[in-house]
């Protein structure tokens, strides 16, 4: 096998093995056994996660030496923010809330955040700011596990908590294609700027980070107090 072909096969490796989908809570989550309280948790927790996706594209960006790698990553934050006030990831996040019954303005307030989830997220923020490029960009390389475990929510959902409308499960389809393209172009872009082993060994060790911290997002969440709120 050629050293690229078996840095991919590392990777692919990493994103399948460490990944969140073997969380206990996901498991949960996807055989039914989460109650609506829990659910909640997780969404509203979960959103501090994703309004600050587009932050941490923000900083990658800036890092983007060229206009084209520039105008790639910048679509990631459209995803994210809309090209409009009502449209993209974040509006359809707490449309997620709202069917869950979580009103937008305790997501937006952030005070259902627990403090594992604070760490988690800053943790992934700051080491895409402070990281190379493609450290950076190594660690989105989760994504190449997303659009499985979205195929594998969406069902749960489907079947086993059908008292949240089907409308709030938008951002889970959208991610899906999203999830596949993003994961395509990073990975082409990590196989590309790899030249060393050395730059392999940070590649591989910046996607182990990731998996760690969406870990650790899950971990707060599965520990939290079930008599405080969501
Ligand atoms: O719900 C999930 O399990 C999940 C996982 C991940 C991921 O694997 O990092 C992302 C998302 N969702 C997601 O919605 C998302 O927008 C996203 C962006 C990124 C990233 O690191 O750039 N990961 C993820």
């Amino acid at each position: 096998m050629s050293a690229v072909r078996e840095f991919e096969e590392r990777l692919r490796t990493v994103a399948r093995e460490r990944y969140h989908d073997r969380h206990p809570f996901n498991i949960r989550m996807h055989q039914g056994e989460l109650t609506p309280d829990e659910l909640r948790r997780w969404i509203a927790n979960r959103f501090h996660y994703q309004r600050h996706i587009p932050v941490k594209d923000a900083l990658i960006t800036a890092k983007l030496e060229t206009s084209a790698l520039r105008r790639m990553w910048l679509r990631r934050i459209q995803d994210h923010d809309g090209a409009a006030e009502g449209e993209g990831g974040i509006e359809r996040w707490l449309r997620l809330g709202e069917a869950a019954g979580l009103d937008r303005s305790l997501l937006l307030s952030g005070r259902s955040v627990l403090p594992g989830v604070r760490l988690a997220v800053d943790g992934y923020v700051n080491f895409c700011r402070l990281r190379s490029p493609l450290e950076a960009v190594a660690a989105s390389l989760t994504e190449l596990s997303a659009p499985d475990i979205m195929r594998t929510r969406i069902d749960a959902f489907e079947r086993h908590y059908r008292w949240i409308d089907g409308d709030g499960l938008a951002y889970f389809r959208t991610r899906e294609t999203q999830g596949r393209q993003d994961s395509r172009e990073a990975l082409d872009l990590v196989l590309s700027w790899a030249r060393s082993e050395d730059d392999r060994e940070r590649a591989v060790a910046a996607l182990a980070f990731k998996c760690d911290v969406l870990w650790s997002l899950l971990d707060a969440v599965d520990q939290a107090d079930p008599k405080e709120g969501p």
